[in-house]
């Protein structure tokens, strides 16, 4: 059973957190993505080594029949870290509720959760590296004593009851694991990290999402898709579904590479899965500032996004790829970058790599 929580949150919050935890907007594509989420650890494409630890610490757990310790999942954004929670609540077949960082605006609407939370269940909170820091504090004590302290009254009679929680099982997931603090992540047991995943798997995935939208891929159009989709499932099956709009506008029985590079040339993804605002941080990199080094907030700045899109978004798939390096005083193009651009570096600049 899977249920969203949000007892005690203000209305801004709530909607914060129905936002989080939908992620997809509302229609045809929200529900696919569900369906397209596998429900077991046997589904799940990739990360063999992950895979591995992960079945050994919950069949571990299983046989001694406890919850297991907390897990924390880190990673780029749509990497399967929303799907592993889930996979770890359907292997112990328990319940899971699912909150995040930014929804909890106080200690209270998180000490309401805990002390709703049952035996064995398992509460996933996304973003976690966002909670208010009397929040996490909570969290530390519930997550190691599994005990809440619930304040009663205000002012100077207010006193304190501890509440005690039955065994639970946080599984927290994190874009930016560098921002949590020490104690919070000393607390869990297993931290997995998520890496993009290599184009073989990526085809496997593709295939295996085709399969459940009953759409036939030949290898080749799983090929060129696999290339475009940085190494990301939710990349991937986004783009898997344009192709099928594609597919279906021009009566295509079966999705071929032909219809792959045709389709993702409408939207502007290139070859190497570059997409818009890639280039554009790529072209302020080079035309702007003379291939770097830049601030992160002046790149930001100029390519009109947050800065942490870009740092949490755009550039760990950028650096992976060798388009961009991060130097201590900003980030930097490399030759392959101007390449890319179809642009030569000044003679003045120092191109690197
Ligand atoms: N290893 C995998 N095998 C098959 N499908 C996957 C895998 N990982 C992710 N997916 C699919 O990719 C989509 C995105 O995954 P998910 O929502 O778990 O990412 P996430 O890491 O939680 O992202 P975010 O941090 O942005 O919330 C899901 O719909 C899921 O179907």
């Amino acid at each position: 059973m899977i249920s969203e929580v949000g007892d005690g949150m203000n209305h801004n919050a709530r909607e914060e957190s129905l936002r989080m935890v939908q992620a997809a907007p509302i229609g045809a594509d929200a529900v696919s993505d569900e369906e397209l989420r596998p429900q077991g650890l046997d589904e799940f494409i990739g990360q063999p080594q992950l895979k591995a630890q992960m079945k050994l610490f919950l069949d571990a757990a299983r046989k001694r029949g406890v919850a297991p310790d907390h897990i924390l999942l880190a990673g780029p954004p749509g990497l399967g870290k929303t799907t592993l929670a889930m996979i770890v609540a359907h292997e112990l077949e328990s319940a899971i509720r699912v909150t995040s960082g930014p929804a909890i605006a106080h200690a209270g609407d998180l000490a309401s959760i805990l002390s709703s939370l049952e035996e064995g269940e398992v509460l996933f909170i996304d973003e976690i590296h966002r909670l208010p820091r009397p929040a996490e504090e909570l969290l530390y004590i519930a997550m190691e004593d599994f005990r809440v302290d619930v304040v009663v009254g205000k002012g100077p009679g207010a006193s304190s009851i501890p509440l005690t929680l039955p065994r639970f099982t946080v599984v927290g997931a994190t874009t930016r694991e560098g921002m949590l603090p020490a104690p919070l992540r000393a607390r869990f047991g297993f931290t997995a990290h998520l890496d993009f995943y290599p184009r073989s798997e990526m085809q496997r995935l593709i295939q295996r999402s085709s399969a459940v939208l009953g759409l036939p891929v030949d290898d080749d159009a799983a090929d060129q898709l696999a290339r475009r989709s940085r190494g990301t499932p939710r990349i991937a099956n986004r783009l898997l579904r344009r192709v099928r709009d594609w597919a279906v506008v021009h009566d295509l029985p079966r999705v071929d590479a032909q219809a792959v590079i045709e389709s993702l040339d409408l939207y502007q993804i290139d070859t190497e899965g570059l997409d818009r605002l890639d280039m554009a941080v790529l072209e302020a990199i080079c035309r702007n500032f003379n291939g770097g080094p830049v601030g992160l907030n002046n790149l930001a700045a100029m390519v009109g996004e947050e800065s942490e899109t870009v740092e949490t978004v755009c550039e760990p798939y950028l650096v992976r790829e060798g388009f961009l390096i991060r130097t201590p005083k900003g980030r930097v193009a490399t030759r392959k970058a101007w390449q890319h651009l179809g642009i030569l570096p000044p003679d003045d600049v120092n191109v690197l790599f």
